[in-house]
């Protein structure tokens, strides 16, 4: 199994990567893991103290299960991705049964921060784009898609989204085996990425 990291910040554009890798691919032969999954379980609090957590901060991130779970798909079995809601910011209590596949993506933001996750990947990439440009995006998916208005996504900004971005997320650049200068739309990455890819199915 070929385990590919795709990591970057807010707003780079790792899903829309993702799904543009998997276009043209053969349906069904590539696995994708999303750290967003692995935000830790937070039941135990009300919606106004689930609201006030970290969101950027690796602590956020129960990554022993994230790391249990690839090491079941390597050993050929499935596991039960949870559903993540980010309109609760807490689990949803579903799960996705995953199979293993001959290659699995895994992305997320944080997802280079951990050692034992970097040892897992065969190749690591980080995904580009300025800070404004990630902003501009940030505000206007999370205002369409995640039910939130302008001044809690700039306040989150300003609080937490960018001091964990420099602390956190851009120092693992430097892991990174391929880096992705994503502030337009970057087809030939994509088909770099996809043939190395191809060569594995
Ligand atoms: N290269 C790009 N040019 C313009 N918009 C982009 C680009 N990549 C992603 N987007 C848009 O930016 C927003 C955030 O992208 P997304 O893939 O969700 O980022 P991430 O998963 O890194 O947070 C989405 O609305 C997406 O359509
Ligand atoms: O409950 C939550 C959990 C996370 N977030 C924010 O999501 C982004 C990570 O997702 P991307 O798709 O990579 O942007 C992270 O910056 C968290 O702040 C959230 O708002 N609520």
């Amino acid at each position: 199994m070929l385990i590919i990291g795709i990591a970057g910040g807010t707003g780079c554009g790792k899903t829309t990567v993702v799904n543009q890798i998997l276009n043209e691919l053969p349906e069904g032969e590539v696995g994708i893991i999303s750290q967003d999954s692995y935000y830790k379980d937070t039941t135990y609090l009300s919606y106004e103290e689930r609201i006030t957590i970290n969101f950027d901060h690796p602590r956020s991130i129960d990554f022993d299960l994230l790391e249990n779970h690839l090491k079941e798909l390597k050993k050929g079995n499935p596991i039960h991705q949870p559903v993540y809601s980010f309109v609760k910011h807490n689990r949803t209590g579903d799960t996705l049964v995953t199979h293993p596949r001959k290659v699995m993506i895994v992305e997320g933001i944080l997802i280079l921060t951990n050692p034992e996750l970097r040892k897992m990947f065969d190749i690591k990439i980080f995904v580009h784009a300025d800070t404004d440009e990630r902003l501009i995006r940030r505000l206007k998916r999370d205002i369409c898609e995640r039910g939130r208005d302008l001044d809690e996504v700039l306040t989150r900004y300003q609080n937490t989204l960018k001091p964990m971005h420099e602390q956190f997320i851009e120092p693992t650049k430097e892991y990174a085996d391929i880096i992705i200068p994503n502030n337009k739309h970057n087809t030939v990455a994509i088909d770099i990425v996809r043939s190395i890819i191809h060569q594995k199915l």
